[in-house]
């Protein structure tokens, strides 16, 4: 049995992070941190937990005193907050879990491009790993900074991994055309996420600027081995939960007639043959098959005629796009199974 903290457990993704941990069966949660509701019992803000779950938040100046309690510390804070706690942590041999974007980006410039935040300690940054456990096994198993990836971020890269790998497709032009529920944009009030804004709409939005670019580029680039132009369009779908990525991709001249669907669903299924949480499927992925669920569901369309693969990627964006990829590191991390407490299956409806 481990012990956990965890820093921002009244956000969106902080929380369904604590309803994770607290099923697991190798986990105690010591400890769970607000900003703004420190001292309040964490019933009393999700009522949900009431009579199950009953916690104190601590502030985050408590969070220092508490660190020697625990093993691993999970972080879900918003951009640029992260540093100076996972110093500490180290600094008291406690494993850190980021949820968020402080070191997601291997070069400190393209970081401070993106998010306006400087890297105070880029060495925490460079011994970080990109915590996609379907890539990055091996490394989350041996480091002390896990930084998750962002959930958009999730289902673009694991839905193209293997023909990048494979150097199946061109690198002149990748689109990826994204759509996620709202809860992606985390709980604090903003006036073009309230109901009657995004209720019975549909848009897109931070397009050609949106900070999963680099990242999902970084990690394109190093399965391709090339330079990537990358076209990221997100948008906001009126839904809580869930993004579905649709991903357009040119396949290289020289493999164009070889190629056939059925042997890009037999790399695909190769490639992901001993991946518990990806389901490499012949119809195509539907957010309700993985709402709820820490499963990534992959499908794939091939135009011999004029080369084009098309494919689809589905994910809950606060499951496998945050708390339940975090959970996976974990159980790597401290040799767990890595499906530990993540067994759950979408509800469908
Ligand atoms: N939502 C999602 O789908 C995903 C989110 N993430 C990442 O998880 C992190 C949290 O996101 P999310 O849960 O959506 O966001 P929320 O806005 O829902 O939650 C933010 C959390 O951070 C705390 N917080 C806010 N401001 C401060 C501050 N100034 N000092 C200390 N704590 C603060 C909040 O505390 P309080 O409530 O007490 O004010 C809350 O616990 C982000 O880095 C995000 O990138 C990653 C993948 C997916
Ligand atoms: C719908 C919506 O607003 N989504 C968020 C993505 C949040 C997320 O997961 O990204 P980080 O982990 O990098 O914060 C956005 O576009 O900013």
């Amino acid at each position: 049995m481990i012990k956990a903290g965890i820093v921002g457990a009244t956000g969106y993704a902080g929380q369904q992070l604590l309803w994770i941990l607290n099923n697991h069966k190798e986990v105690k949660v010591e400890f769970i941190s607000s900003h703004s509701f420190a001292g309040e019992n964490i019933g009393n803000i999700y009522k949900n937990y009431k009579k199950y779950f009953e916690k104190k938040l601590i502030s985050l100046e408590e969070i220092k005193e508490n660190l020697d309690k625990i093993d691993v510390l999970f972080l879900a804070l918003p951009h640029g907050m992260s540093e100076k706690i996972t110093k500490s942590a180290l600094e008291n041999n406690v494993k850190v879990i980021d949820l968020g974007a402080d070191f997601r980006l291997d070069d400190s410039e393209i970081y401070e491009k993106w998010y306006k935040v400087k890297h105070n300690y880029p060495e925490i940054n460079k011994n970080a790993v990109y915590g996609l456990p379907e890539l990055y096994k091996e490394k989350i198993k041996n480091t002390k900074v896990v930084a998750s990836p962002g959930c958009y971020p999730t289902s673009a890269i694991l839905g193209v991994a293997p023909l990048l790998k494979n150097g199946l497709v061109d690198t002149k032009k990748i689109v990826v055309d994204s759509k996620s529920g709202v809860s992606g944009a985390g709980r604090s009030a903003k006036l073009d996420l309230i109901y009657a804004e995004v209720n019975e709409n549909f848009k897109a939005y931070n397009v050609l600027k949106h900070r999963h670019t680099p990242e999902i580029k970084q990690e394109m680039d190093k399965l391709a081995n090339g330079n990537i132009n990358l076209v990221f369009t997100p948008h906001l779908l009126p839904i809580n939960r869930g993004i579905l990525s649709t991903i357009y991709l040119d396949v290289k001249d020289e493999f164009k007639e070889s190629l056939t669907e059925e042997k890009i669903y037999e790399i695909y299924n190769e490639f992901y043959k001993n991946e518990y949480f990806v389901r490499v499927t012949e119809n195509l992925p539907e957010i309700k098959n993985v709402k709820n669920s820490n499963i990534c569901e992959i499908g794939v369309r091939y135009d011999k005629e004029f080369g084009n693969i098309v494919v689809v990627s589905a994910i809950d964006n606060l499951i496998k796009g945050a708390g339940g990829q975090a959970v996976q590191s974990m159980n790597i991390l401290f040799g767990f199974e890595e499906n530990e407490g993540l067994e759950f299956l979408s509800m469908y409806l």
